[in-house]
């Protein structure tokens, strides 16, 4: 699949109720999200497994991958497509050798240049910037800079994902930069209609005309 579009990213209180996150997940996919992340700090193994195969159907019957965050062993118990790993979960070239050469990989890079250069070495399918804006999700995470994408997007062939704080009205100066995937939390899981949440970052990525 290409690693392009709205990466929506699941929150906290969606996450609380099994039922709220599949209808959650549900409208993101139908407002054209083609990869979901399940990120869920809380719940218990069993639940976040039983859980991650609800929505690896899901997405699967919409044509979309699904990623875990933190867990490679999750990932590959539940089907998923893939794992997000930051700085602290894990090196890449285990997953790799876990989930296999098709699965998605993606690895936090915060504001650092060099640690996405390492991560592409190891293998890692995308990296990830951020983040650029206040974020409610994740407020202590470190930032970083449009300028960092510039330097990124010259040095790095592979797909560069940003998140942290992005809504529909601020990331369009990221994707002018050449950011491929737009991740976003709360902008799409908080908003009162997520489908249409959704739909608003793609237009991001329709070919001006
Ligand atoms: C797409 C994407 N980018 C960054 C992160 C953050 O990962 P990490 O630094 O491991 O922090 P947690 O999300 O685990 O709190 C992410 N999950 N997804
Ligand atoms: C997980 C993560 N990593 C860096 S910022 C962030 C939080 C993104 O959430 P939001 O889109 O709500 O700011
Ligand atoms: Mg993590």
């Amino acid at each position: 699949m290409s690693l392009s579009g709205l990466y929506a990213v699941t929150s906290e209180a969606v996450c609380e109720d099994p039922q709220r996150l599949v209808s959650a997940v549900a409208a993101a996919l139908a407002g054209g999200a083609r990869l979901i992340q399940y990120r869920d700090k809380r719940a218990s193994t069993d639940q976040r497994e039983e859980r991650a195969k609800r929505l690896r159907r899901l997405c699967h019957e919409a044509g979309a991958a699904l990623i875990i965050n933190d867990d490679t062993e999750l990932a590959l118990r539940s089907g998923a497509d893939g794992v997000h790993l930051g700085a602290s979960d894990g090196a890449i070239r285990n997953a790799r050798l876990r989930l296999g050469p098709r699965a998605i990989i993606g690895r936090s890079c915060s504001g650092s240049l060099e640690r996405a250069q390492a991560a592409a070495a190891e293998g890692a399918s995308y990296v990830a910037f951020g983040r650029f804006f206040a974020s409610r999700t994740k407020p202590d995470a470190p930032p970083a800079s449009l300028e960092l994408l510039d330097a990124a997007r010259a040095a790095l062939a592979l797909p560069i994902c940003v998140i942290g704080g992005l809504t529909a009205d601020n990331a369009g100066p990221l994707r002018a930069r050449g950011a491929d995937l737009i991740a976003a939390v709360d902008g799409v899981f908080a908003a009162p209609d997520i489908e249409a949440a959704a739909r608003a970052y793609l237009k991001l990525f329709k070919d001006p005309t």
